[in-house]
Parts: C-alpha cells; sequence; structure tokens
C-alpha cells in the first residue's frame, strides 16, 4: 500500500462521497477501527482522554471514545474550543457521547493504561501548532513526560505536515493512520514523532498502490504467511543452517537459532568453529543440531539447507573462516541472509561484488555506512534506493524505522516496533526469522519485511509487561505476532 499525500487522501475521500458513502459514515468506521486497534494494543482497559480540536480529527476521538467505553475503559474529553466553534460532526459525536468537556487537567485515577487519544489535528493542519490547540499538545506532552500517559495519535500526530512530515509536532507513542499512512509519517521528523504506526483500513476506501515508497502491514500483503496446511511436514517448514557466534560471541548465536524455531523452521543446523562453549549447550534450545568443526563455513555451504543465515557474533572467528566465507558466498545461489560480522569481513575486503540477488543483508546504520561510506548524509529512503541501484540483493536498513529495499521494487517502510526494543541481540533475532522465511520459500523481500514486522510486532508486545523488550522477550512473543498478522489480513 502507498502513502499518500493530504490531498490525494482529501480526492480518495471524496471519490468515496461521489460513490454514496458519507463523512459521517467514514468517521464512524475510523473511530470504531481505531478503538479496534487500541484495545488489541492494551492487555486492559485503563482511562482515555480525548484531546480534540475543532475539526473531524476530534470526530475520530470521540468515535473512538465511546467504543472504548464501552469495552470498560474511563473515558473523559479536554476540549481545545468551546462547543460552538466546533464542526457539524464532531458536535454530532459529542452528543452522542453524552457527556460534557473536563475544566481541569485529567489525572489517572485507577488502574490499566493512561491514554491519551491526540484529535486536535489531521490532515488540516497548517503551520505551527497555535492558540489552545499548542496549550493542549503542551498539556498532552506534560502528562506522558510526568505521569506515565501513552500518547495515541488519531491519523496523525497533531502539527505534522500530512506531505512532508515537517512540524513541531505532538510525540505520539502510536499513531493511527485512519484509510491510508499520509507522506509525513516516513520523513525523518515523522519517524521521530509517530512511535509505532498501527494502519486503521476503511472498507470504503481503496488502498492505493503506485508510489515509490510502500507502508509495510497485514492488509496490504495478504498472500504473505499463510495458515500451514494440515498435510504439512519439517520438510515443508524449511531447513535453515547458521553460521553464528565466535569465542566471546556465543550468546548471538543461541538467540539466532531460537529466533529461527520460534519462526517455525523445520530443522535448524549450528554450525560454529571449534567446541561450543559447555555452558551455553544448556542455553541453547535443545532442538537445535550444534556441528562444531574446524570448517564451519565449508560444512554449512556443503550440507542441504534450504537458507542460510551468515554473521551473526562471527567477528572473532578465525582468518580461515572469512575467507573461506567470501569464496563460497561468489558460488552459492541459495537464499543466503548476511548479517552484522559477514557484512564487516565483506566490507572490509571491499567485496561488494559478491552481493547478488539470492542474498539479504541487514545492515544497521553504523554496518550500512561501513558499506556504502558515499551514502552518508542521505535520508535513508534516498540511501536506501542508491545502494540497491548499484547492488543486487535484498537491503534492509534497521533504524528507527526499518526499510526493505530491492532494486526494480518500491521501498518498503515497517511499522512495528519501539524504542524499548534497541539492544543487543533484536538484530540476531531478526536474522533467524528471516532465515527461516527464505528456508521456507519466502520471496527476499517479503522474508526481509515480513521478518521486520513480526519482530517489531512481537516487541509491541512485550509492552504489556513494561516499556524494555530484550532479544529474548521478542522471541517469546513471536507466536503472537504470527497470530496478529494473519488476523488482519483482509
Ligand atoms: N474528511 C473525512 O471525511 C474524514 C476525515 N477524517 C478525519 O478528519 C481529519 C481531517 O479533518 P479536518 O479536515 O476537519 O481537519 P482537522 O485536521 O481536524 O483540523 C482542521 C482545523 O484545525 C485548525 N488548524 C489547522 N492548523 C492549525 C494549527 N497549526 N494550529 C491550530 N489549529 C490549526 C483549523 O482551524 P482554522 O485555522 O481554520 O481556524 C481547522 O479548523 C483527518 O485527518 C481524519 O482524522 C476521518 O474521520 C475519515 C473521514
Ligand atoms: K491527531
Amino acid at each position: 500500500m502507498s502513502f499518500v499525500t493530504g490531498a490525494a487522501m482529501r480526492s480518495l475521500e471524496e471519490a468515496a462521497f461521489a460513490r454514496g458513502v458519507s463523512a459521517e459514515a467514514l468517521m464512524d468506521l475510523a473511530g470504531e477501527g481505531i478503538a479496534e486497534r487500541l484495545i488489541e494494543q492494551f492487555s486492559r482497559p485503563g482511562s482515555a482522554i480525548g484531546y480534540v480540536g475543532k475539526g473531524n480529527n476530534g470526530g475520530d476521538a470521540l468515535v473512538a471514545l465511546r467504543h472504548l467505553r464501552e469495552a470498560g475503559w474511563r473515558i473523559a474529553i479536554r476540549a481545545a474550543f468551546p462547543e460552538e466553534e466546533w464542526g457539524e460532526l464532531p458536535r454530532r459525536k459529542l452528543r452522542d457521547l453524552a457527556i460534557a468537556p473536563e475544566i481541569d487537567v485529567p489525572r489517572h485515577k485507577g488502574s490499566g493504561p493512561f491514554l491519551l487519544l491526540d484529535g486536535l489535528l489531521g490532515i488540516g493542519a497548517k503551520g505551527a501548532l497555535r492558540g489552545p490547540v499548542a496549550a493542549m499538545a503542551e498539556e498532552m506532552a506534560t502528562l506522558r513526560q510526568n505521569h506515565g500517559a501513552v500518547v495515541a495519535a488519531m491519523d496523525l500526530p497533531s502539527g505534522l505536515d500530512a506531505d512532508t512530515g515537517s512540524g513541531e509536532a505532538v510525540i505520539a507513542d502510536l499513531t493511527l493512520p485512519v484509510g491510508v499512512a499520509k507522506m509525513g509519517i516516513a520523513s525523518p521528523n515523522g519517524v521521530l514523532r509517530c512511535g509505532r504506526v498501527v494502519l486503521v483500513p476503511l472498507k470504503d476506501l481503496p488502498l492505493p498502490d503506485d508510489s515509490f515508497l510502500k507502508f509495510f502491514c497485514p492488509e496490504a500483503f495478504p498472500g504473505l504467511l499463510e495458515p500451514r496446511a494440515h498435510g504439512f511436514h519439517k520438510g515443508d517448514a524449511g531447513r535453515a543452517g547458521i553460521l553464528a557466534g565466535s569465542p566471546g560471541m556465543t550468546g548471538a548465536a543461541v538467540i539466532c537459532t531460537s529466533a529461527a524455531l520460534h519462526a517455525g523452521a523445520g530443522l535448524v543446523t549450528l554450525h560454529v568453529e571449534g567446541d561450543f562453549p559447555p555452558h551455553l549447550l544448556s542455553a541453547m534450545p535443545p532442538e537445535v543440531m550444534v556441528r562444531p568443526s574446524p570448517d564451519p563455513v565449508k560444512e554449512a555451504f556443503e550440507a542441504r539447507h534450504d537458507a542460510l543465515v551468515i554473521g551473526p557474533g562471527t567477528g572473532h572467528a578465525s582468518q580461515h573462516y572469512h575467507a573461506s566465507l567470501l569464496e563460497f558466498l561468489a558460488s552459492d545461489e541459495r537464499p543466503i541472509i548476511l548479517d552484522a560480522d559477514a557484512l564487516n569481513q565483506i566490507a572490509k575486503a571491499g567485496r561488494l561484488d559478491l552481493l547478488k540477488s539470492n542474498h539479504v543483508i541487514t545492515p544497521h546504520p553504523g554496518e550500512f555506512a561501513r558499506l556504502a561510506p558515499e551514502l552518508a548524509g542521505e535520508s535513508a529512503v534516498t540511501a536506501c534506493g542508491a545502494f540497491v541501484q548499484k547492488h543486487g540483493c535484498t537491503l534492509l536498513l534497521k533504524g528507527a524505522r526499518t526499510l526493505v529495499a530491492k532494486s526494480g521494487q518500491a521501498i518498503r517502510f515497517n511499522p512495528t516496533g519501539h524504542a524499548g526494543m534497541a539492544s543487543g541481540g533484536q538484530g540476531d533475532a531478526l536474522s533467524g526469522v528471516i532465515g527461516t522465511l527464505l528456508a521456507q520459500g519466502a520471496e527476499s523481500t517479503d522474508a526481509a519485511s515480513l521478518g521486520a514486522w513480526l519482530c517489531g510486532r512481537a516487541g509491541e508486545r512485550s509492552l504489556a509487561n513494561g516499556p524494555i523488550a530484550t532479544a529474548s522477550d521478542t522471541i517469546r512473543h513471536l507466536g503472537g505476532a504470527i497470530d496478529d498478522w494473519r488476523q488482519r489480513r483482509r
């Protein structure tokens, strides 16, 4: 699904009106969808305060509040303007709610999450936040900073320009674009202000599919990760061969292989140089076959694996290991994911010519800078596009928002995940998951973007237990993330 400008969004709405759909019906669907997605994000009800401006963005928040109340949430409203100044639709939605806006700053009473619905401004925002809207945005920021409130933006964080993503907008923890994601969300400022992004599809609006940048979500990629047929056997689930871990960095191997298993691999084999430390063998999932060898690279490439994962924690392997890796890479046609130290070796040897269409590379910004120093200073989207024009591989560039690119295809933007996942080991888990998807036969950009979506969503599920999600938390929640993907397809 493409990202759209504010004007393109208005045209989509106009087309729906011309087909007889009313603005009120769209708002009702938007508010209901927002509430549904919010309920999914929290394990139990709490307090929800709707911050409303005078436009339709506030109407979305009021409809969502009504549905949250039905689901057991305590609700209240804070209004930037007296009701007489509101538009006709939000006024109607206030009447449906039958409560009056609060005069004072709300306090979180009772248990559960303290949720603020940012319905001050949507695609109607122009320029810097002004007057009472700016004051309400400030109030939300204080409650978020000092009182543990979580801000959920209706459509866009208020004040974010829908097209350029510029503006000192509200900082949200979660943004729920209505119908289609707006371009500004993918901009560098948008990424910093939107938090995680959960699309609210509207059945009366088509999902446009024509831009160079795509929003990656289950609703727009329904063919991926289909449920298994009853006759499915472990051969269908893929054999993943993993070259990970080296002296002092063996934990990466544990994480990567566990993630591969929890993503559903039929067989996972770990190839390591020398002996695997006995104390870590006990941490290894018993399902993993560990193959220590003086020449693990050769063994991994010669084994009948459907896909290979290479690089997590291999930085302290021998020179022979690294040299033979480059040699085998040149001739093997299997799907291969190259991560971390494998990428550093390629960069160090200046062998980017080895990167081919059967490779998925997953650098973080530091590793990417070593691979492509000439792209320093470019935006992530521009840098991805330029890199894959030169190299045939699939590129997954990690960052506050992960991007996936391949020559000749639109760049994909992954909306899941959060800052609490910024810790060592998450990349090792991601490469294990992508390795499994590749071993199961997924096309390389699908495997990479689905891997990023699933790991991000698993980290979101872990938020029920606190703001930090370790790689082990991500792995634990992978099954739930797979369920979420399947349930959101339409
Ligand atoms: N259309 C539809 O069918 C559907 C729309 N939907 C929803 O509606 C949203 C769009 O609604 P909208 O067009 O009413 O505009 P909206 O963003 O609420 O605000 C406009 C108001 O903001 C004000 N204002 C502007 N800039 C400002 C600033 N910097 N600082 C302060 N104030 C500022 C401006 O006031 P003015 O400057 O004109 O006095 C104006 O009154 C859309 O994002 C989606 O959420 C969904 O329900 C689906 C159906
Ligand atoms: K908003």
